[in-house]
């Protein structure tokens, strides 16, 4: 501990925008970041990363080498990196939660497995449940790195293709309708639809400053318009806007693909009514979305539903529960039961034994016993499992049929499965 505090510096802090330029600080952090992600380091997309920064009330940690060699990059740098700030999470039943968003994870790779990643990560962790954050929350560059931490992947999505040329029509065609808009002017609507999707979309993640701008075409490392961004709004009968979509018409060779960048429905029928729209712009040879649903209401309602392809999934959202009394007592639960839960965690913020115990609706959680060495559960998982199940994503079931939940009983799965059943299908839209 002593030899590499006395080679390496870590600090934390704010980033500091002043009269629109980042402080050195600020600047030398983001450059280091942008090293790692192997993206150029403009002065411009720098200072709108510190902008997007203070927005979203980020901090920063970096560890910085007291003694960098000769002729390498300066002191000033930081070898590894490490942001987090607070937004909500949707767990279910509209109950949105604090969570820690972890980002910007980088360690150089001249640095590299030292622990650098699991001192940041252990020590902001520890900062935030001392805060009284009851959930953290990351999406990943490899699904092999967090898993350690504590992090399960909570929500997943596809990425799909469709060809039109065929038939696009839909067995329930919504009564709404669209109309285009200029992706630049509906950057109030697009927060106000989003706010609705997040409020009833289990498995949600609010979104962050930059995020916006790339979904709406406003810049990215340079704050200009991207003209090439179309948008359309959805309409409903009654003539709310319950939903919008941004979209790009991109050349392959000789054929045209529309690559929808976001697509946010608050709604059902806002939701069909944006595919409807999509699947019928003419000039296009291919649509392609990268952030569908795993459960896709869009595949049901396709009159051929083979136009449709799944191209890929992956893991999204990562989620590490901090504090299991509070995480568990927020989401709803689709029957009542009682079980009990013994959660082993590395890092022992979740570890212990705990009751769920749900009556006519209302979850009530309580911790046995904090020393899980004696106290006998239903079932006994590790807190990245836990994770995994916590807003419903992935069945009890299949988890336990993985070999990572302990039982005595099968029935307690069932239960289990029954219980963690989420009120609408997972799904999140947000990448941080
Ligand atoms: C949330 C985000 O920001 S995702 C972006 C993550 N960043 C990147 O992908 C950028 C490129 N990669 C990196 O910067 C680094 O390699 C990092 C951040 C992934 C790892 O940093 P390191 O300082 O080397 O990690 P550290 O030494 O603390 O390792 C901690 C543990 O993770 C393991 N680990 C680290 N990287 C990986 C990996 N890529 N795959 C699997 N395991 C890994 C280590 O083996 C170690 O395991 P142990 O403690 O159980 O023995």
């Amino acid at each position: 501990m002593a030899a590499f505090d006395d080679e390496y510096e870590t600090r934390t802090f704010t980033p500091v925008v002043i009269d629109g330029e980042p402080d050195a600080a600020t600047r030398d952090w983001i450059a280091a970041t942008r090293v790692a992600f192997h993206e150029t380091n403009s002065a411009s997309g720098v200072t709108v990363g510190a902008v997007a920064a203070v927005a979203d009330g980020r901090t920063y940690t970096g560890i910085y080498d007291r003694r960098p060699l000769t002729g390498s990059l300066d002191a000033t740098w930081p070898v590894a990196t490490y942001a987090d700030y607070v937004k909500t999470i949707n767990v279910g039943g509209g109950a949105l939660l604090d969570a820690l968003l972890i980002s910007d994870v980088t360690v150089r790779p001249t640095h590299k497995r030292k622990g650098m990643l699991r001192r940041m990560m252990t020590a902001r962790l520890t900062h935030a449940a001392d805060d009284g954050i009851p959930l953290a929350a990351l999406t990943a560059s490899e699904s092999g790195i967090y898993r350690r931490f504590g992090f399960g992947a909570s929500t997943r999505v596809r990425r799909i293709s469709i060809r039109p040329e065929k038939r696009f029509e839909l067995l329930t065609p919504p009564a709404g309708r669209c109309e285009l808009a200029r992706a630049s002017d509906i950057q109030e609507i697009a927060r106000d639809v989003f706010a609705r999707f997040h409020a009833r979309t289990p498995g949600s993640v609010d979104r962050q400053h930059q995020l916006w701008n790339r979904r709406l075409g406003l810049g990215g490392d340079e704050p200009k318009l991207d003209e090439s961004v179309r948008a359309a709004l959805y309409y409903s009968p009654a003539g709310d806007i319950d939903g919008y979509v941004t979209y790009r018409l991109k050349e392959e060779g000789h054929t045209a693909a529309l690559e929808v960048i976001d697509l946010v429905p608050a709604t059902d029928e806002a939701y069909l009514g944006l595919w409807q729209f999509i699947g019928t712009v003419d000039l296009v040879d291919r649509i392609t979305y990268g952030v569908a649903p795993v459960v896709d209401p869009l595949l049901e309602a396709l009159v051929e539903s083979r136009t449709l392809e799944t191209t890929g999934e992956e893991d999204h959202v990562w989620f590490r529960i901090l504090d299991p009394v509070a995480a568990l007592s927020a989401r709803p639960y689709a029957c009542d039961g009682t079980l009990t839960i013994k959660i082993h965690d590395d890092l022992g913020f979740s570890a212990g034994v705990f009751e769920l115990s749900v009556s006519h609706g209302a979850a009530s959680v309580r911790r046995i016993d904090a020393n899980d060495s004696t106290a006998i559960a239903d079932l006994a998982l590790d807190t990245a499992t836990l994770a995994r199940a916590f807003v419903g994503g992935t069945p009890v079931t299949a988890l336990a049929a993985a070999g990572l939940v302990e039982h005595r009983d099968p029935a307690a799965v069932r239960l289990a499965t029954a219980m963690f059943m989420p009120d609408r299908p997972v799904y999140g839209i947000t990448y941080f």
